[in-house]
């Protein structure tokens, strides 16, 4: 991971962040139901202009105050996480399915509906959506201590297709070597996996520590607690 990797700081609580994040899911799913309204509409042509006229207004006010760049990850002084941006999970993302993960026992697991806007192959979910959460999964997975790893290599293998509706991901750490962690990782539908992945996750050796990200997002060396990401 680069060094110039955009950390802030955001000195907020835990009630703050829940505060923060019941006011901008609702707004990223409706932006999420919005998307698949335009994919599966069959109103007139009339009722498209229309409607794209309402949703440029809407543009135009978000707008009046914006990032100059994509999200960033933010952290809490006590280390917890928000990728909100981020095209798997981020809960300001609505590209993101949202896939939400845990770890339980050493594995990590999600569930989560793929609709239209996933589409691939007629009625099924399109490879690089797959490929999009298994990363996230295997990324995920061997996270120790809120520390992410990069992906060096995640080999996707395709079963079969994945029809169009809910899937579970499951990933386990099958193995360490330095700053190698491999994983393998499962997106299944309710008949078994569909389709399957091997990953070389790698902390990159310029990967700057806990205690450096600490300083960094806080303009000086702080003690950290273990938390785990939202
Ligand atoms: C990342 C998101 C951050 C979000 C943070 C938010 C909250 C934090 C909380 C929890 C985090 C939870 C989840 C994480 C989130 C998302 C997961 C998404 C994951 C991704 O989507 S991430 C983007 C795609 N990813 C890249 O953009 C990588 C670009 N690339 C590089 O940054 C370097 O290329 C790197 C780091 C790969 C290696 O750099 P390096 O300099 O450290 O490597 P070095 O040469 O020292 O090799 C050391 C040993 O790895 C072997 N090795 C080297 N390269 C390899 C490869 N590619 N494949 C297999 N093995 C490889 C060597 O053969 C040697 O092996 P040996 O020791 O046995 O000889």
């Amino acid at each position: 991971m680069s060094a110039d990797m955009d950390f802030r700081l955001e000195d907020i609580d835990d009630a703050e962040i829940a505060r923060r994040l019941s006011i901008v899911e609702p707004l990223t799913d409706s932006v999420r139901d919005l998307v698949d309204a335009v994919i599966r509409t069959e109103v007139d042509d009339a009722e498209l202009i229309a409607a794209r006229t309402a949703i440029e207004a809407i543009v135009t006010r978000l707008r009046a105050r914006q990032k100059d760049k994509g999200y960033g990850v933010a952290f809490t002084r006590d280390f917890t996480g928000m990728p909100w941006g981020n095209a798997a999970t981020g809960a300001r993302n609505a590209v993101a399915p949202p896939l939400r993960l845990s770890k339980v026992d050493g594995v990590t697991r999600g569930d989560v509906v793929l609709g239209a806007a996933y589409e691939g192959p007629g009625g099924h979910v399109h490879g690089g959506i797959a490929a999009l959460l298994l990363d996230q999964l295997v990324g995920e997975t061997a996270a120790a201590d809120n520390m992410p790893s990069f992906t060096g290599t995640l080999t996707v293998r395709y079963l079969r297709p994945t029809p169009l509706g809910p899937v579970t991901l499951t990933g386990r750490v099958t193995g360490t070597e330095g700053r190698k962690t491999f994983v393998h990782g499962e997106l299944s539908d309710a008949d078994g996996v569909t389709v399957e992945a091997d990953a070389v996750m790698i902390r990159p050796k310029s990967f700057p520590s806990r205690d450096q990200i600490s300083a960094a997002i806080t303009g000086h060396d702080t003690p950290t607690a273990d938390k785990p990401t939202p």
